[in-house]
């Protein structure tokens, strides 16, 4: 059989925005419905959902009938956990938290086989291989993987450029709860210091020809980033659109119902 192909990343290279969410469920059963909708692609959460390899391969393996993109978000770059999310399968990684030029260059290595990287070969025991139906895995799958690295704090931004710039990174995804906190801003991404980092940081990928994405829930940030060059946004949270839709059902009923968000929450 043919190495699947990464319809993410061959998005990456069209100038049409792409419309995805955010996945924290951690089962198959959500991200099927999730995959169902028509988003361009579905952020698997391992980094702040509770989500392990054996989570993420039951949704990447309930997806894959849909044309809804998997993008999989380990907990950290370590190379140890690239190479077995890669192994099941995973084809599009959003690594959270790079502040270094070097620190893209080390994730690239991770993905890629020797004498370009250093991923280890689990050929046949793979379902990135089809178990060894894909002819020529080692050579050709870098072909088909997309390296998306978060920038999400103040050196990350200063570093942008270089950042984008490296060879095998294929996009910048900007974190702005985290970018806001680490300016001291406690998750508000609307104060003035962030939405110019923010700025600065989209400004700066696309520069190097690079695509750019970022998480913003709220339509009016949705359609602002997307005006500043943002071409993939997850437009929504799957944990938070359930909770409000909950919520509001029961606040047709009872009046103490409310309240969708407490002061200082985040989305
Ligand atoms: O900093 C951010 O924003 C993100 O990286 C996304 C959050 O981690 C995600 O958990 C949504 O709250």
């Amino acid at each position: 059989m043919h190495l699947p192909h990464n319809a993410f990343k061959a998005a990456l290279k069209q100038a049409q925005p792409r419309y995805g969410i955010w996945a924290g469920m951690c089962t198959p059963y959500t991200a099927e419905i999730l995959a169902g909708l028509g988003y361009d692609w579905v952020l698997l959460d391992g980094e702040h959902a509770p989500n392990t390899v054996p989570t993420l391969l039951g949704q990447l393996q309930a997806m894959a009938a849909y044309g809804s993109q998997p993008v999989v978000r380990p907990v950290t770059g370590d190379p140890v956990l690239i190479k077995q999310l890669l192994d099941v399968g995973a084809q599009t990684l959003m690594v959270p938290m790079v502040e270094t030029a070097e620190q893209a260059a080390a994730l690239v290595q991770a993905m890629r086989y020797p004498p370009h990287g250093i991923r280890g070969v689990g050929g046949g025991l793979t379902r990135a291989t089809r178990w060894d139906a894909v002819p020529d895995y080692i050579r050709n799958a870098h072909q088909e993987l997309c390296l998306i690295v978060q920038i999400e704090s103040r050196l990350g931004v200063q570093n942008a450029a270089a950042i984008a710039a490296v060879e095998g990174v294929d996009a910048v995804f900007i974190g702005p709860a985290d970018l806001s906190t680490g300016l001291g801003h406690a998750g508000d991404a609307s104060q003035p210091e962030v939405q110019d980092a923010i700025r600065q940081a989209i400004d700066a990928t696309r520069a190097q020809g690079k695509a750019c994405g970022i998480l913003a829930p709220r339509e009016e940030d949705a359609r602002r980033y997307l005006d500043w060059g943002c071409q993939f946004v997850a437009v929504g949270i799957d944990i938070s659109l359930l909770r409000q839709a909950a919520q509001a059902n029961l606040a047709r009923y009872r009046d103490d119902a409310g309240a969708s968000k407490a002061p200082g929450g985040v989305y």
